[in-house]
C-alpha cells in the first residue's frame, strides 16, 4: 500500500480503450451466495479489491473454502450454510461486505463478532440491525450500532419491512436474513435500489418475487429457498468506469473507450445525467453477461453544461456524485444536486470533502444538508485552477475524483493518501498513466 501521497497533473488528450474492473456489488455478492450455497460457485472477472478480498475472508471464516484460481477467477466451496467463526470478522473499510454478511450471518443459530477499519467502525449499522432485531436476531455492540459488534441469530422469524432510507445493502441484509426466517420476508422500497442481490439469488435457485405496486417495489422472498453454487461472470463496475470516462470528457481533445460496462438501469444514473449535460457519450455493443446488460461506452471531450439532477436518481448514482461533482467544476453554469443525504454516511461524509476539495481547487461549492450546488467554471473562458492539497480521510472515491480534476485542471491536484483506492479500484493509477494521464507519488 503506498503511504506518500499522489498528484495528478495537466497534460495532453488522454485516448485508450480499457476493461472496467469487475463490479464490487457482485463481486461481494458472489462471494456471500457461494458461501451460503450448497456445491460449487466459480466467479471470473472478480474485483480483487481488499473490500471484497475482505468479504472473501469472512467467508472462509464462516466455512466456505474460498480459492483463487487465475486472475480475477475464483472458487468458492459452500456448505449451505454459515458455521460459527473462531476469531473476529475484519470487513476493512466494506460497508456492503459488513452490512451483507451481518444479514446472512443472522440466519443461523451462532455468535459472530464484526469489525472494520476506522472508517467502517464509524458508520451507522443500526440500519441493518434494526430489521435483524425484529427478526429475532439479537446484538451486543456500542451505542447505536456501532462496530465492532457481536450479533447473534437463529430462530428468525418473518418480516415485511418498508425501507427508511434508499439503501440496497439494507435490502439485501434483510432478503438474506429472509432466506432462514419463518414464513420468509418481504422488503418495500419507495426508492429503487440496485436489484443485484435479487437477481443473484434467482441466479442461485432462489424464488423472489418483485412487484411494482404504484411506483413502490415489493421484494418477496418466500420461506425454505435453497441456493445452488452456480457461475457468476462479474461485469464491468459502472462506479469504476465513472472516472476513466468523466476524465475523457473534462481533458480536451480525449477520447476513452471503456469496455463491458454494466449497464443495469439502476446502477447508470451518472451516465445519463453527463448526457443531459451534453457529454458526448455512446454506448455500443450491448449484450447480455450473466443476467446483466453490458456495453462499451466511448467518452470524448464535450463542453458540459450544469443540470439539476433530478432527487429520485441519487439511488442509481449515489457513489458517483463526487465524480459528477468534478464535472460539473468544468461545464458552463452550475449543476444542482439535491436528495443526496446518504452520502454524509459512506466512507467519509462525502458532501463535506467534495465540497471542500473541489473549494481547495477553486471551484465554488455550496454545501446543504442533503446537497450540494457546483458553479462550473464555463471550461476554456475560466478553466478551473486545481493546485488543491486534497484531504481524503481514506476515502477512495474522494481520492480518484480529484486525482481525475488534476488532469483537466490548470495546475496539478494533490491528494493526501492513496492507499484507499485499492478498496475498489487497485489498477486506477495504471489505468489512468496507460491512457496517457501524468499521476505520479507526490
Ligand atoms: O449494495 C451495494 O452493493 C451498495 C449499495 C450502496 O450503499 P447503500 O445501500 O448504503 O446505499 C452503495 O453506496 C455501495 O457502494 C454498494
Ligand atoms: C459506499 C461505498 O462502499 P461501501 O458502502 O461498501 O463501503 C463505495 O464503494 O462508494
Amino acid at each position: 500500500m503506498t503511504t506518500a501521497g499522489l498528484k495528478s497533473a495537466p497534460g495532453g488528450a488522454l485516448r485508450g480503450t480499457v476493461r472496467a474492473p469487475g463490479d464490487k456489488s457482485i463481486s461481494h455478492r458472489s462471494m456471500i451466495l457461494g458461501a451460503l450455497a450448497s456445491g460449487t460457485t466459480t466467479i471470473e472477472g472478480l474485483l480483487e479489491g481488499d473490500d471484497v478480498l475482505a468479504t472473501g475472508r469472512a467467508m472462509r471464516a464462516f466455512g466456505a473454502r474460498v480459492e483463487q484460481e487465475g486472475v480475477g477467477r475464483w472458487r468458492v466451496e459452500g456448505k449451505g450454510g454459515f458455521a460459527e467463526p473462531t476469531d473476529v470478522i475484519d470487513c476493512g473499510n466494506a460497508g456492503t461486505g459488513v452490512r451483507l454478511i451481518m444479514g446472512a450471518a443472522a440466519g443461523f443459530s451462532m455468535c459472530a463478532t464484526f469489525t472494520g477499519d476506522g472508517s467502517l467502525r464509524g458508520r451507522p449499522m443500526g440500519r441493518v440491525l434494526d430489521p435483524l432485531a425484529r427478526m429475532g436476531a439479537t446484538w451486543l455492540g456500542r451505542d447505536k450500532g456501532r462496530l465492532p459488534l457481536t450479533l447473534k441469530g437463529g430462530g428468525l422469524r418473518g418480516l415485511v419491512y418498508t425501507l427508511p432510507m434508499a439503501s440496497a445493502q439494507v435490502k439485501s441484509a434483510v432478503l438474506l436474513a429472509g432466506l432462514h426466517a419463518e414464513g420468509g420476508v418481504e422488503v418495500i422500497e419507495p426508492e429503487a435500489t440496485r436489484d443485484h442481490t435479487e437477481r443473484m439469488l434467482r441466479a442461485f435457485g432462489a424464488e423472489v418475487l418483485v412487484e411494482d405496486r404504484g411506483g413502490v417495489r415489493h421484494v418477496r422472498l418466500p420461506e425454505g429457498q435453497k441456493l445452488k453454487g452456480t457461475h457468476v461472470q462479474v461485469p464491468g463496475d459502472p462506479s469504476s468506469a465513472a472516472f476513466p470516462l468523466v476524465a475523457g470528457l473534462i481533458v480536451p481533445g480525449s477520447e476513452v473507450t471503456v469496455k463491458g460496462v454494466m449497464l443495469n438501469e439502476l446502477r447508470t444514473g451518472l451516465f445519463t445525467t453527463l448526457q443531459e449535460m451534453g457529454a458526448d457519450l455512446t454506448i455500443s455493443n450491448v449484450r447480455v453477461e450473466s443476467g446483466e446488460d453490458v456495453g462499451d461506452i466511448t467518452a470524448r471531450h464535450s463542453q458540459l453544461k450544469g443540470v439539476v439532477v433530478p432527487p429520485e436518481r441519487a439511488p442509481a448514482m449515489i457513489d458517483e456524485y463526487p465524480i459528477l461533482a468534478v464535472a460539473a467544476a468544468f461545464a458552463d453554469g452550475p449543476t444542482v444536486m439535491r436528495g443526496i443525504g446518504e452520502m454524509r454516511v459512506k466512507e467519509s461524509d462525502r458532501i463535506a470533502l467534495t465540497a471542500a476539495g473541489l473549494q481547495a481547487c477553486g471551484v465554488t461549492v455550496e454545501e446543504e444538508p442533503e446537497g450540494m450546488t457546483v458553479v462550473g467554471t464555463r471550461g476554456g473562458n475560466h478553466p478551473v485552477r486545481g493546485g488543491g492539497k486534497v484531504i481524503t480521510h481514506g476515502d477512495h472515491r474522494i481520492a480518484m475524483s480529484h486525482l481525475i480534476l488534476g488532469l483537466a485542471a490548470q495546475e496539478p491536484v494533490e491528494i493526501d493518501e492513496p492507499g484507499m483506492i485499492a478498496t475498489s479500484f487497485p489498477g486506477f493509477v495504471s489505468l489512468m498513466t496507460g491512457l496517457g494521464g501524468s499521476i505520479v507519488e507526490a
